[in-house]
């Protein structure tokens, strides 16, 4: 009797742990010492598996128990051990008697008295839902297809799935649930702001053995070797900064000029804080940010890691409620509202997403978000720019947003220069809308 392979057995003690510890899959990978006994190549396919049965879990879910009786009920670890089994056969295109007789021998690692249902149950995903997900991978690609093939072949909620076409059209609906299982680049970006040492962060990137290639964003960098990344203390110093070209690009987008007052809104770890003033700092000198975000925790972390960029002179953390801000604060040349969101255009990185939105949550945000951006409308200076940015792909939460906005009192002096959704290949997609407060 074949064993389940190392691979196999690590993804399956941290699906366990994970479910045990509620932890999110990144965080719990990132920290997984299980990991560092497995060679690279076992190391990455524990990771996708991982990272994938936690992305496609409730269309995993429903595939297993299609084959169930009525009311079975599984033990958390059985179910583990089949969702691992069920994604390396739909989405890692297994054979399917390696995987059939992989995922037989997960579950009875785990539930010998199970290992017979197992069996039974990966034998009916082999012959028909294998072919079923080809098929409407097949509609996908010829345009020819509807919200449930759409569905299946992200692995994704049939109803945001639904709004994904509404905000995007068809084909890049497509593309953006095609993507939704597949692993993004590791993409770090230079503290320029910290010129001397941002200059040279491709060699001290080298030395650590990231295998760094420079990115299409100044300052931006892939890596090929991106677990080398936590040890090298390059992120603890915020010489190097986990961020996405899709956040890049946005704040780049924004790029405020030396000596600027700027307003950030939606701080979170201050990631966009060090590119903003970054990007000043690269055009001749820094400008002063007030940086507001409402989590205790978040904005104190982001005051330490501001101490640590070294632009702490140039950067306010205030903890509170974007949409309160006092009127001391006065007036600034741009407000960039960072705003909280779905996340939806993120949902390769994050894979909790997909499966733990409630239906609801694109229209309870984007409530919050209209009143951030008219609260934070209220302190751009006459001449001044307003940027709404989201990581979400919804129109909801995006366009709709900008719209209501200014169409609303709040909106009155304003007039919209350009909005848009990122396109990165092997990124994330953000939305920025830029603003212009054109009266006073
Ligand atoms: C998109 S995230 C920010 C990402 C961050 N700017 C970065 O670059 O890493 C949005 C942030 O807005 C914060 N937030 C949510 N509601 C808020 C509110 N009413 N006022 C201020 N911040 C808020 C969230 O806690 C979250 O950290």
């Amino acid at each position: 009797m074949a064993r389940a392979t190392v691979a196999r057995s690590c993804a399956l003690a941290l699906l366990g742990e994970r479910r045990r510890r509620g932890a999110r899959a990144r965080d719990l990978l990132r920290g997984a010492n299980e990991l560092d006994a497995l060679s690279e190549r076992d190391r990455g396919f524990a990771v996708r598996l991982v990272m994938g049965a936690t992305a496609a879990e409730g269309e995993l879910d429903r595939v297993i128990e299609s084959h169930l009786r009525r009311g079975a009920k599984l033990e958390p670890r059985v179910r583990d051990a089949l969702r691992l089994a069920t994604f390396d056969l739909l989405y890692l295109g297994a054979r399917p008697d390696v995987a059939v007789s992989q995922g037989v021998e997960l579950v009875r690692s785990v539930a010998p008295r199970a290992a017979g249902l197992a069996n039974a149950v990966l034998h009916r995903i082999a012959e028909k839902d294998v072919s079923a997900l080809a098929a409407a991978r097949d509609r996908v690609a010829s345009g020819t297809f509807d919200v449930c093939d759409l569905a299946r072949v992200g692995a994704l909620p049939e109803w945001l799935c639904e709004r994904a076409v509404a905000s995007l059209g068809t084909e890049r609906a497509a593309a953006w649930a095609r993507a939704a299982l597949e692993p993004v680049g590791s993409w770090v970006a230079a503290n320029r702001a910290r010129v001397t040492r941002g200059q040279s962060l491709c060699h001290m990137l080298e030395e650590a053995g990231c295998e760094p290639a420079e990115g299409p964003l100044p300052g931006s960098f892939s890596l090929g070797a991106p677990a080398r990344l936590a040890p090298s203390g390059l992120v603890e110093r915020v010489d190097a900064l986990p961020c996405d070209l899709a956040a890049q690009e946005v704040a780049l987008s924004c790029a405020p000029a030396p000596g600027e007052r700027v307003l950030e809104v939606g701080q979170g770890r201050g990631t966009k804080t060090v590119l903003l003033e970054g990007a000043a700092a690269a055009a001749g000198g820094p400008c002063q940010i007030v940086a507001v975000e409402s989590d205790e925790r978040r904005s104190a972390r982001a005051a330490a890691r501001m101490e640590a960029a070294g632009i702490a002179d140039h950067v306010q953390c205030l903890c509170c409620d974007g949409r309160g801000l006092d009127s001391s604060l006065g007036t600034f040349d741009l407000v960039f509202i960072d705003a909280p969101c779905t996340g939806t255009g993120t949902l390769a990185r994050h894979p909790e997403i997909a499966w733990g939105l409630e239906e609801n949550a694109p229209e309870r945000l984007s409530a919050l978000q209209g009143e951030l951006l008219a609260a934070g409308a209220r302190r751009v200076a006459p001449g001044g720019r307003l940027v709404y940015a989201t990581c979400s792909i919804l129109a909801e939460e995006n366009e709709r947003v900008v719209e209501a906005f200014l169409s609303s009192p709040a909106g009155a002096g304003f007039e919209l220069v350009r909005a848009g959704r990122t396109s990165w290949p092997g990124a994330d997609t953000h939305f920025h809308a830029h603003l212009v407060r054109v009266r006073g």
